[in-house]
This record gives structure tokens, sequence and C-alpha cells, in this order.
């Protein structure tokens, strides 16, 4: 469960998120919202790349003022840049490497094993830079999976993707592996957003609307 009490977060001149109280215990959770209204923040604060100015955050009793080193072990994000966090030459090596703290014993098999599930078994050893944008938007995906958190946290995870990938990733981030608990997605694909249990409109930094996904976002379709 994802609680935010009384969180605040300001810039220097100016607040970025408003006072929120929030219990997050939906399977599926997406952030809608226009540019720079406060999305990509709501997510940082759930993995402590962004703390609180006030108010307290709670990941599964986790606080990341408090205990950052175990949140980030239990929670996984994929970046809107893959290349943010692709750090090996090869998807195999790079799949191994989040693999390392699972107990899997031949990491390289299991490694190949998640990229053929993922669709990416063919690519398993050229080179990442050789990849498409969308391939290495998969995979960086797939090595967070790797990880094994119990909470997944994406910003824009289709934003590079045509349509049958965007579809997949959707497969994935709608039915994960049994390991993670609860997903939270910042988008402004609303076929993505649909395919949520719950959606929030942010909005100059305030929730607009919390409701059921297909709720939220036709009134967030009607707005535009
Ligand atoms: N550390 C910071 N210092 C100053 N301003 C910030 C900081 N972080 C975010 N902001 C501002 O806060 C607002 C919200 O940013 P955020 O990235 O959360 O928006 P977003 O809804 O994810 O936008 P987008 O859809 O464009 O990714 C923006 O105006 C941004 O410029």
């Amino acid at each position: 469960m994802i609680r935010l009490e009384a969180v605040r977060v300001d810039a220097e001149d100016r607040v970025v998120l408003h006072p929120l109280d929030l219990e997050l215990t939906d399977r599926f959770t997406v952030l809608v919202g226009p540019n720079g209204s406060g999305k990509s923040t709501l997510l940082r604060l759930l993995d402590g790349l962004v703390l609180p100015s006030a108010g307290r955050v709670l990941v599964d009793g986790l606080d990341p003022e408090e205990r950052l080193k175990e949140l980030r072990r239990h929670v996984g994000f994929v970046f809107t840049d893959p290349d943010a966090q692709l750090v090996m030459p090869t998807p195999v090596e790079d799949v191994a490497l989040s693999l390392r703290r699972t107990g899997v014993r031949d990491r390289t098999a299991r490694a190949r094993e998640l990229l053929a599930a993922a669709g990416l078994g063919a690519l398993a050893d050229r080179s990442v830079r050789e990849t498409s944008s969308g391939q290495r938007q998969l995979l960086a995906l797939t090595t967070v999976l790797a990880t094994e958190p119990r909470v997944l946290l994406a910003d824009e995870p289709t934003t590079l993707l045509d349509l049958r990938t965007a579809r997949r990733v959707g497969d994935v981030l709608r039915d994960p592996p049994a390991h993670v608990a609860q997903v939270v997605v910042a988008t402004h694909d609303l076929d993505l957003a649909a395919r949520a249990d719950r959606a929030l409109w942010v909005e100059d930094g305030r929730v607009r609307a919390d409701g059921t996904a297909a709720e939220v976002v036709a009134a967030y379709r009607a707005s535009a």
C-alpha cells in the first residue's frame, strides 16, 4: 500500500505539489494530466528520487526519508529515457546484472529466458547501442522487472513505442509477474491509462480527479 500524508513539494519559487493525502491500494494506478502538472514529481516521491518538503510518504510502510536503501530494493523505477538505466554493453548482460540480488544461480540463462519472454530474445547478444529506442524502452522495463520489485513505477513507458510494442508494455503493466503487487505509471498514453484500475488526473500540482480509470480518462479527454 502507498500512502501520502499531507505531502507537499516546493521548488525554489513555487509549489510543485500542493498538500496531498492519498492512499493507493489498487494493483494498477495511472497518473494523467498536462505537461508540467506534477505527475513525475508524484511518481518520484515513491522512490525517494524527490523528497517531500512537508508530510510523509510510505510505500508498504517504508519511508524514503528513513529507509531509502530498503525502499530502492522494494521499488523498481522505469525512467522515460531507457539510456538512463541501461549500463551494460549487451541486453543479456544488462538483465543478468539486474538478477544479481535475486538468488538465481545461472543469471545468464535466466536473463535469456526473460528477454525471450519480452520478445527480445533475438537481441540478447547484440550491442545495446544497435537496438532501436523502442527496443531499449522494452529492455529497460525487462531489466527493472528482473530485480523483482514489489512496486513498479514507470514514467511514460510507452512514449517511444509503436502500437504493437506499446500494447505489449501495457500487457506487462496490466498483468505483471507475480512478485509485483502494485504498478503506478505516469503517462500521456490514454489507451494505456484506460487499462488501469484507478486514475488520478493531476493538474497544477493538485489531484483534479480521482476514480476508476474509465471515468477519469473520459473526463480528462473531454477537457482537451
Ligand atoms: N526540482 C525542481 N525545481 C524546480 N521546478 C521543478 C522541479 N521539479 C519539477 N519542477 C517543475 O514542477 C512542475 C511539475 O513537473 P513534473 O515533471 O512533475 O510534471 P509532469 O506532469 O511529469 O510533466 P510532463 O508530462 O511534461 O512530464 C514543472 O513545471 C516542473 O518544471
